[in-house]
């Protein structure tokens, strides 16, 4: 199979995709559209991109992209542990707390955001498409003596120098890859973990009345069934108007699944079914 990433190589998603697809062909791209795009339009067989932290949330835009513009399926979970750490070039490693600017992909100088307020206070801190991307400008541009957030692969990738290790503002920081296919069925991988679950995203009805959403949560709980998460999301069509993201910890075959589906449809919801799949741990090395 052919696989595209969030790139370049020595991204957090590279790290996770090589783990998951190790005797797989795998592709970077530079962005997270560019990863759908290329799946949508059948160059390669799956694309893997971040979508939540857990210290960030969400990533917007992959959750964003999967409601409103791509018809794909997640076929797959990898939740990898995230270490963040400075990096500068070694002609610069004398003078790197000066450093003009630190780079990093949004949601990585957002990890950071307390150790980068108390120490480099009022530099620039300027996002990139991603952690390597930072890290690969920052080795080409020894001159501009900028620094990048990212791990220790890319350090090693591109021949920089940790400065100060393990920056990310809270210890428990890992990330959750999805795996997306144009095909619904889940990827069975040789990784820890593969306990089952669902996503769904749902739409209340237009004509809004008190408790529909009590309504929504009521199917599942009378059911038994576990939520893991529950998020809402502008639908981009007004103040106010959301769709909602709900992770259940159970596949979607079985009838209690499907009873709870019925039930949000009979209530005038719309609901469209993002995967059911399994939940795999990406090791650190
Ligand atoms: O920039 C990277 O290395 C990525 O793979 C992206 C990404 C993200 O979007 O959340 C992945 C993991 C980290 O949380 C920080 C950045």
């Amino acid at each position: 199979m052919k696989i595209a990433y969030l790139g370049p190589v020595a991204s957090f998603t590279h790290h996770a995709v090589k783990k998951a697809f190790a005797k797989d062909e795998l592709a970077s791209y530079d962005t997270i559209p560019d990863c759908l795009e290329a799946l949508t339009a059948s160059q390669v067989d799956r694309a893997v991109v971040p979508l939540e932290n857990a210290l960030e949330g969400s990533v917007p835009i992959t959750v964003d992209y999967l409601f409103h513009d791509v018809d794909v399926h997640i076929t797959a979970e990898l939740v990898s542990p995230i270490e963040q750490h400075l990096m500068v070039h070694p002609s610069n490693y004398s003078r790197w707390e000066d450093v003009s600017k630190i780079m990093s992909h949004s949601h990585a100088l957002a990890q950071c955001h307390k150790y980068l307020y108390y120490r480099f206070r009022g530099k620039t801190l300027q996002p990139s498409t991603s952690t390597a991307a930072a890290a690969q400008y920052v080795s080409e541009h020894p001159d501009e003596n900028a620094g990048a957030i990212g791990n220790a692969l890319a350090a090693r990738t591109y021949g920089l120098t940790i400065v100060e290790e393990n920056i990310h503002d809270f210890h428990f920081n890992h990330t959750r890859f999805v795996v997306l296919s144009r095909e619904a069925s889940a990827d069975r991988l040789t990784l820890e973990g593969g306990s089952q679950k669902s996503t769904l995203m749902v739409t209340l009805p237009s004509d809004d009345r008190p408790g529909k959403l009590h309504q929504v949560l009521s199917a599942f709980s009378w059911r038994h069934l576990n939520l893991s998460k529950i998020e809402s999301r502008p639908l981009k069509t007004g103040l106010g108007n959301y769709f909602f993201i709900i992770d259940v910890e159970q596949a979607m075959e079985g009838v209690l699944m499907k009873g709870a589906i019925d039930e949000l449809e009979a209530l005038g919801c719309t609901v469209k079914v993002l995967g059911s799949y399994h939940k795999y741990s990406i090791p650190a090395n």
